[in-house]
């Protein structure tokens, strides 16, 4: 399928933010809100565990997602991107569905917007992209001001939607809105801490040109695309006990402490395989997934400013593999 000159194409919403910021919740929150079946999403991921994807088909089941998975999309620049959006539009076509009125594309959480909306640029396609991103209000400024991808999403947002509002206080909520401000004062803040509603002022969309974001991206951001402080691992276990490994995390978070930045993926063990999330040394209770769920299994561990061998002397010794990616 090619560009046509003809066919309705769908807004566009790039959404960024950093690690464990909540892309994938504020999709999740939409999706569960009826009248939006004519979304499509299309995933990047840093590591190769698509867990994003995996939570979206289960949010919804038949719901339509791409995947890109060569790595973040804005180290990768070539036309994967486009084509994921061309195939996105031809399997609707196919199927016969309603045409697409939006397709969210969640980048990963070390992604910058610049190269992806460069990448948007040369398909030639007459896209309206409107740039989203969250913004945790449980990691705030400190967070940003460490990571420099931190301050080119929120930089390149038309819209910041302060996440995890819903379990904070009013101070916190508040101060997380003046920092999003402070970082980009032509942005749209949302900061609702009902979900469902932040998730339609969310896609409700404030359209711009394409290339007025852009010039807005490219003066903040003026050169690389490369994420020099952080690391990802990929650990594969060998179907290690839930106590040994539920130790092991708790002692990789102290071993790690700041610079342990997220944590996903799926592990098995006693039979079971369980999804793994954490943001920062936070961990959401584990949570078993079906079989049936076609991804590869292992943990990805993102990290500032930490080595392959610091994994061995995490205790107890479990039997895994650490592959750098
Ligand atoms: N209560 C609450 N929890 C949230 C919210 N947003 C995210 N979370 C939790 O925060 C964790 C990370 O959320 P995700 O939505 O996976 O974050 P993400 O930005 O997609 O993460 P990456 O793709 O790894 O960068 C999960 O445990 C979520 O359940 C929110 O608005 N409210």
């Amino acid at each position: 399928m090619s560009f046509n000159a003809q066919r309705f194409y769908p807004q566009i919403f790039l959404l960024t933010g950093f690690l464990g910021s909540g892309k994938t919740s504020l999709i999740l929150d939409h999706i569960r809100d009826p009248g939006t079946a004519n979304t499509g999403v299309i995933v990047n991921e840093v590591g190769q565990i698509d867990v994003d994807g995996a939570l979206i088909t289960t949010g919804r089941t038949g719901f339509p997602v791409a995947t890109l998975d060569n790595g973040c999309v804005c180290c990768s620049l070539n036309s994967d991107l486009p084509n994921a959006i061309l195939e996105l539009l031809a399997e609707r076509e196919a199927a016969g569905g309603q045409p697409f009125e939006r397709i969210i594309i969640e980048t990963s959480g070390v992604s910058k917007p610049s190269p992806i909306l460069r990448s948007l640029l040369n398909t030639g396609m007459p896209l309206r992209t409107t740039v989203l991103s969250t913004y945790d209000c449980e990691q705030g400024p400190d967070m940003t001001a460490r990571f420099e991808e931190a301050v080119a999403q929120l930089a390149a947002a038309q819209t910041i939607v302060v996440s995890k509002v819903d379990r904070a206080d009013d101070l916190a909520s508040s101060r997380a809105s003046q920092a999003a401000a402070y970082l980009n004062p032509l942005a749209a803040i949302v900061n609702e801490r009902d979900r469902t509603q932040r998730a339609r002022l969310a896609f409700a969309g404030i359209q711009m040109p394409l290339r007025s974001s852009f010039s807005i991206v490219a003066r903040q951001e003026p050169n690389n695309s490369k994420h020099t402080r952080m690391n990802v691992f990929l650990i594969k276990f060998e179907e290690p006990k839930w106590d040994q490994l539920s130790e092991w995390i708790e002692n990789l978070v102290g071993y790690c402490g700041d610079r342990l930045l997220r944590t996903k993926g799926f592990v098995r063990t006693e039979g079971r395989r369980v999804l793994i999330q954490g943001v920062g040394g936070s961990f959401d209770p584990p949570r078993e997934i079906a079989d049936g769920l076609e991804r590869e299994d292992g943990l990805v561990i993102i990290t500032r400013d930490l080595a392959r061998e610091d994994f061995s002397t995490i205790e107890p010794p479990l039997k895994l593999q650490v592959h750098g990616l």
